[in-house]
């Protein structure tokens, strides 16, 4: 099918030489006259490409431009204008134009400028394709808890209800969420996340809502929120039991009238999202104890999903650990490893208190540290971190290859803290978290200021690493804006 143009253009003569060249280009084209009508069509019906004057009576280009990017985010705009400017160029660039023609349009050019926008688009729509596919399969396991969550995800998907997954963390809540979007009619909008324990408290309503330019210090220009961001898609709030309450009230409204403000903003802007919220919180008992708003409670948890810990399914183990090994020898450039099954009887003894997550890094270790072909119960005990008092593991598939040996999953770098020295000035409580204060400082430093690797390192969650941040009220590098998301 051809591809559609719309051309937006106050100047007849205009539309009709640019129409005539498009349509001898196979090209299906529209005309709008001035930005409301522009505004109209790109709602009422699809257009591939919108090709746009920036000078225009009643509504400039710019400000259509802008609305239009509020409407479809992802529709390619190619500005025009014949009193080109590089700042009126710039500024339709930050605003999301694709391009920029200047008048009189070279019709060579604008083609060149259309193919360009049109084939982005393909790319992108691939992308999303392809996500989608392997979000159907990013999920594995047969016992009957998975087999219980898949049929929820079939059933729950299709619909616009508010979904509550619960469980320990690493137990696959965000696939479960991802699996629900890429399972909806939501598809092909986006899938937001948010982690709430991430955010410092005080930025989470910018983070949620946006703000506008100079709303508070720091706002040095307009910044759309996550709830604008998944518009026609999915928000995925990690860690809701953590939200503050004066923001549990704010979500509150917006979960009941759709209809938010960014902050410092006098409009209102609808929105349309359908929220999945996780926990790993029991969050009847955050209501019992007044942490966590009953109303809103009732808002998010429409259906819940549970996921239990692994120790609870152990007989998915075989097929994760399957899964995971076959990926992470791929991921490593190695030939397929297996498991004897003295390994895998050392591997299903295990508690996994890290859940899923601490299953797939240690076959990751596993895939990079054994010799192979086939993994040894001796190996597998070796990787696997003891439990405290825990006698040394005895695999009976001695004896043990002179393979290479792990370090422990969280072990330190040199240089790491480690001197204790007892101050009599200081309580019990203050030198633990001086101790504390040193090892998270230490990794920082490591991991150059890299939340995301700094975490690592310690073996703790990102959200949980945040937490100990500001608990302990440290400030971090010229990077800490406080959007995690993006380390
Ligand atoms: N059923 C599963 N099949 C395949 N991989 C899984 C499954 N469950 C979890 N995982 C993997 O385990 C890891 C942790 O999963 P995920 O991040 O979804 O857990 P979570 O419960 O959201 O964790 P957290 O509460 O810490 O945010 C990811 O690497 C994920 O791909």
């Amino acid at each position: 099918m051809p591809a559609s143009v719309l051309i937006v253009d106050d100047e007849k003569n205009i539309l009709l030489t640019l129409q005539t060249s498009l349509q001898l280009a196979g090209y299906n084209v529209e005309l709008a006259a001035h930005g409301q009508l522009a505004l109209e069509v790109v709602s009422a019906r699809p257009v591939d490409v919108v090709l746009m004057d920036v000078k225009m009576p009643d509504m400039d280009g710019l400000t259509v431009l802008a609305r239009l990017m509020e409407l479809k985010p992802e529709l390619p705009v190619i500005m025009m204008s014949g009193h080109g400017t590089i700042d009126t160029a710039v500024k339709a660039t930050q605003l999301g134009a694709r391009d920029f023609l200047e008048k009189p349009i070279a019709r060579d050019r604008m083609l060149v400028a259309l193919r360009n926008a049109l084939k982005h688009q393909a790319a992108l729509e691939e992308l999303r394709a392809l996500r989608a596919e392997m979000g159907r399969y990013d999920m594995v396991g047969g016992g009957p808890a998975m087999q219980h969550i898949f049929s929820l995800i079939q059933r729950t998907a299709p619909s616009e209800g508010r979904v509550l997954i619960t469980g320990e963390n690493g137990t696959g809540k965000e696939l479960i969420a991802r699996a629900l979007h890429q399972n909806s009619r939501r598809k092909g909008g986006p899938f937001v996340k948010l982690n709430c324990a991430a955010v410092p408290h005080e930025l989470i309503e910018s983070e949620l809502f946006g703000h506008e330019k100079g709303a508070f210090t720091g706002a040095v220009s307009m910044r759309r929120g996550k709830f604008e961001l998944a518009h026609e898609g999915t928000l995925f709030l990690d860690e809701i039991g953590d939200m503050p309450q004066a923001m549990q009230a704010k979500l509150l409204r917006v979960l009941q009238e759709g209809e938010l403000e960014r902050v410092g903003g006098a409009e209102t802007l609808k929105v349309d999202v359908r929220v999945i919220a996780a926990t790993n919180k029991n969050l009847e008992k955050e209501i019992e104890a007044g942490r966590f708003r009953e109303d809103l409670y009732y808002r998010i948890n429409v259906v819940q999903i549970h996921s239990p810990p692994l120790r609870e399914r152990r007989e998915d183990l075989p097929v994760l650990i399957d899964t995971f090994l076959k990926e992470a020898c791929a991921r490593n450039g190695r030939r397929p490893l297996s498991l004897s099954p003295d390994a895998l009887a050392v591997m299903a003894a295990h508690s996994y208190p890290g859940n899923v997550r601490e299953l797939r890094n240690l076959v990751e270790r596993l895939a990079i540290l054994c010799e192979g072909p086939t993994v040894t119960g001796a190996e597998a005990a070796e990787l696997l971190p003891r439990s405290k008092g825990a006698p040394p593991p005895a695999p009976s598939d001695a004896p043990s290859p002179p393979g290479p040996r792990a370090p422990a999953p969280a072990a330190m770098p040199p240089g790491a803290p480690g001197g204790f020295r007892p101050r009599a000035d200081r309580t019990f409580r203050e030198q633990v978290e001086d101790a504390e204060r040193e090892i998270l400082l230490f990794a920082l430093a490591h991991t150059q200021d890299n939340v995301t690797e700094a975490a690592r390192l310690l073996d703790l969650e990102r959200g949980h690493f945040y937490k100990k941040l500001k608990a302990l009220g440290i400030k971090r590098g010229s990077q800490d804006t406080g959007t995690p998301e993006n380390h």
